[in-house]
């Protein structure tokens, strides 16, 4: 998401989610800048001193870590600071998630800053990407559920800078167990699939959810 391409805002949430996004969307091209940077020692020791003093500016009342950030949808909705899909983490790429027909799609173009091999995505990357599709899957299918067994294939390595289209899908359900599949392509060849995925979610109990997610 580009945050400088968002509409106006309509209300307060809207303006502090926009907020939260344009610093994301800054901080995402800093860590690209700092991973890349073939700058010398002087102007990384300028960089760090004006980096630590706008850290500072942040450390007002943090929320805790149970807290369900008041801009967040929870569970199945709008998560701003998810590490895959949250604009407002520089963590996250971020993923633009949309359902399709049997399941969820996620867009996304990854950086040097997600790379394992030289120009090629890290393999705990990819798990992760298709980790959280495969959460919105169970999402979408009205079963909100946690991973409980992730079994990954890779099968050609996946390129940085370059579009890539992540899918997941719900095959079944046996009780609260969820069983899930996913694959990642590029945009470009959306037939060859470079890495895929099975997964097993389970919905928790109700008594155990509110254990979990007590602020929920
Ligand atoms: C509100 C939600 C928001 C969800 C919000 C989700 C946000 C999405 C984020 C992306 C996804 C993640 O990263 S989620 C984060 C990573 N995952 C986790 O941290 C989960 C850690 N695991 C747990 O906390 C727990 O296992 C729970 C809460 C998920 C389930 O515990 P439980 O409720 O006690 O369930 P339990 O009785 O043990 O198991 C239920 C059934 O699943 C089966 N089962 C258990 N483990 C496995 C397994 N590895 N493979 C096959 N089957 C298994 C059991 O045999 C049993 O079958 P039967 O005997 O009934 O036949």
């Amino acid at each position: 998401m580009n945050a400088r391409h968002t509409a106006a805002p309509s209300t307060d949430l809207d303006h502090q989610r926009e907020a939260i996004a344009g610093l994301g969307h800054e901080l995402r091209a800093l860590v690209d800048a700092t991973v890349r940077t073939v700058t010398p020692a002087d102007v990384l020791h300028r960089v760090t001193d004006e980096v630590r003093r706008l850290t500072s500016q942040l450390t007002g009342r943090r929320r805790t870590r149970t807290e369900i950030p008041h801009v967040d949808e929870f569970p199945g909705g709008i998560r701003m600071f998810s590490p895959v899909t949250g604009p407002g983490n520089p963590l996250a790429p971020p993923v633009r998630v949309t359902p399709d027909g049997d399941g969820v799609t996620g867009h996304c173009t990854l950086g040097i800053a997600h790379e394992g091999p030289p120009g090629y995505v890290h393999g705990g990357m990819s798990a992760m990407l298709l980790d959280e599709l495969m959460g919105w899957a169970c999402s979408a299918a009205g079963t909100p559920a946690m991973t409980v067994s992730l079994q990954l294939r890779y099968h050609g390595p996946v390129p940085v800078e370059t579009p890539l289209r992540v899918h997941a899908r719900v095959t079944g359900t046996e009780a609260r167990k969820v069983f899930v599949t996913g694959s990642i392509t590029t945009e470009a060849d959306g037939d060859r699939q470079l890495v895929t995925a099975e997964a097993v979610f389970v919905a928790p109990d109700p008594e155990r959810a509110r254990a979990l997610f007590p602020e929920r």
